[in-house]
């Protein structure tokens, strides 16, 4: 009886060692040099006013979230940065940019390389890495739409291959992609499938499904980042280890005083701190929140102009600018002083 009992304890010792080392070398092998982690500012692409790429700020930009905003992440070439409005070539020079400017300045530069055509995304996906990346991260096809999670994954990981030293996260924001497959089953077996895979940049309201993502994720080796972020304190107390986000570009401090409150487990000045950020957030989604409007504020706050977005995507007005200005003027002296 006692033998019988050592004996299936060892076992599942045994058992739980072999789980382990299978996690740590696909770990390894797509080793993130130091885990991704707080805020992600999903960059704006700086254009100027006959819509081409200003390059000429990116240097700027970078010491501009790092110094002022103390935000050491990026996410280039994403909804945000109007990845699918660019051509690959534009796509492939800018995310040079982005690493070559952020070195020793940025703690991660992730590359979103997704597209609607396999081989760019592979083209993109390759060049991130001999670029020197620090991760990848794709989109679901949103025009010729996967059927099921089979589908999906078949295309993820054909992606994934085309760079297979470099993390890999899954970019799902079924609001835009109209891809509902649930991150959750998702994530279910994933390494197997994608051993690169490291995360998921989760840019929807379902925290059931957000919540389930971050259960299965008990050993804690992905990267869990919310993306709605006006909403980021809810995700946080569900177990997100992190955010990628639009706003960070401009709001980073603020979000950043929130993170620590929430560390700290002062949690009602965390949510103080949400709700004053809620307060603008509202305010100007209810004006209407494109990136257009998100370039005339990040043009205003940080001095830098990011110039009008590309066709279809319109130039916010005069008047939005003028009244997001006095908004976060307020919001400041408020709750930042
Ligand atoms: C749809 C979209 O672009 N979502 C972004 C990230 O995924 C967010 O950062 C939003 O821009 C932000 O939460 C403002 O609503
Ligand atoms: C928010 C984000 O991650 C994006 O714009 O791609």
């Amino acid at each position: 009886m006692q033998v019988h009992g050592a004996a299936l304890a060892l076992y599942g010792a045994l058992r739980q060692a072999r789980r382990a080392i299978l996690a740590l070398t696909a770990s390894t092998m797509a080793l993130p040099k130091k885990k991704l982690q707080g805020l992600v500012a999903a960059t704006l692409t700086p254009m100027t006013e006959t819509g081409e790429i200003n390059f000429s700020v990116i240097g700027q930009y970078v010491d501009y979230l790092v110094n002022e905003q103390g935000v050491k992440n990026i996410f280039v070439n994403g909804s945000t940065g109007e990845g699918l409005s660019l051509s690959v070539a534009e796509r492939r020079q800018l995310a040079e940019e982005w690493v070559t400017n952020g070195k020793n300045k940025l703690d991660h530069v992730i590359i979103h390389v997704g597209a609607l055509s396999l081989k760019d995304s592979q083209e993109l996906a390759q060049h991130a890495a001999e670029i020197g990346a620090d991760g990848i991260a794709v989109m679901a096809p949103f025009f010729f739409k996967p059927a099921n999670k089979d589908a999906l994954i078949a295309f993820l990981k054909e992606v994934a291959a085309a760079a297979p030293k470099v993390p890999f996260y899954y970019y799902h924001i079924p609001p835009l992609t109209g891809v509902k497959i649930r991150a959750e089953e998702l994530l279910d077996g994933i390494q197997d499938e994608i051993p690169t895979f490291q995360g998921l940049k989760f840019s929807d309201t379902d925290l059931l499904d957000f919540g389930q993502c971050v259960d299965q994720n008990s050993q804690r080796q992905f990267a869990l980042l919310y993306g709605v972020d006006e909403q980021l304190l809810s995700a946080l107390a569900m177990g997100a280890t992190g955010a990628v986000g639009s706003t960070y570009n401009y709001l980073g401090k603020k979000n950043n005083q929130m993170l620590e409150a929430f560390e700290r487990q002062d949690f009602s000045l965390a949510l103080n701190y949400q709700f004053c950020i809620q307060r603008f957030m509202n305010y100007v989604i209810k004006m209407g929140l494109g990136v257009g409007q998100t370039k005339a504020i990040m043009t205003l706050v940080s001095g830098i102009p990011m110039g009008p977005p590309r066709l279809p995507l319109q130039e916010a007005s005069r008047e939005f600018a003028l009244k997001a200005e006095a908004k976060l003027k307020s919001l400041e002296s408020q709750c930042f002083p």
